[in-house]
């Protein structure tokens, strides 16, 4: 993690979200965007996201990854609490595959938008390449990592399949 100032924050519900949630920090890390990564439940830890969502602008944030899982209220909530953009990641439930997740987080009521992802990997990854774009947009050299990114992915994308 940089020791810039955050200005994306990734916040998921439980420790065992992180496995998941740390492909958007290492995007985020690849493309030098200063992020921080923290525990915070609407369900375990309400205080603890209250403080968190009503202070994150003021700290210099300017997007929130929030990754849950099962009844994942915690993207809602936060975007409930904080007029920042919030993308919301669901978590792969070993119950239901995490359609329980992606049902919690997409459908929002209208004003309190959460812009959610795919499930698991996936839309982890997706999540902290739509943060960088944010950040590009008020950063040239941040822009240009992220055309170099997307570029070295078209690059490294054979051809032609080979047997494994
Ligand atoms: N969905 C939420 C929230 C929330 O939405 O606030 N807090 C924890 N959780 C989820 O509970 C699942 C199981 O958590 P444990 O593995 O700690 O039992 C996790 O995927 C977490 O995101």
């Amino acid at each position: 993690m940089s020791n810039d100032t955050p200005v994306v924050g990734i916040i998921m519900g439980s420790q065992s979200d992180w496995p998941t949630m740390k492909h958007a920090a290492t995007v985020l890390e690849d493309l030098g965007v200063a992020f921080e990564a923290r525990i915070v439940s609407a369900h375990r830890t309400p205080d603890r996201l209250y403080e968190y969502a009503k202070s994150a602008k003021d700290r210099g944030l300017k997007c929130i990854i929030a990754g849950a899982g099962g009844a994942a209220h915690l993207p809602g909530m936060t975007a409930a609490m904080t007029a920042l953009p919030v993308f919301g990641v669901p978590i792969k439930s070993s119950t239901l595959s995490g359609n329980d997740s992606l049902l919690s987080i997409v459908q929002m009521p209208g004003g309190i938008p959460v812009g959610t992802l795919a499930i698991g990997k996936a839309g982890a990854i997706n999540a902290g390449l739509l943060a960088a774009s944010v950040m590009a947009l008020m950063d040239d050299d941040l822009a240009e990592r992220l055309e170099a990114w997307r570029a070295a992915q078209t690059a490294s994308i054979a051809e032609e399949p080979v047997d494994e």
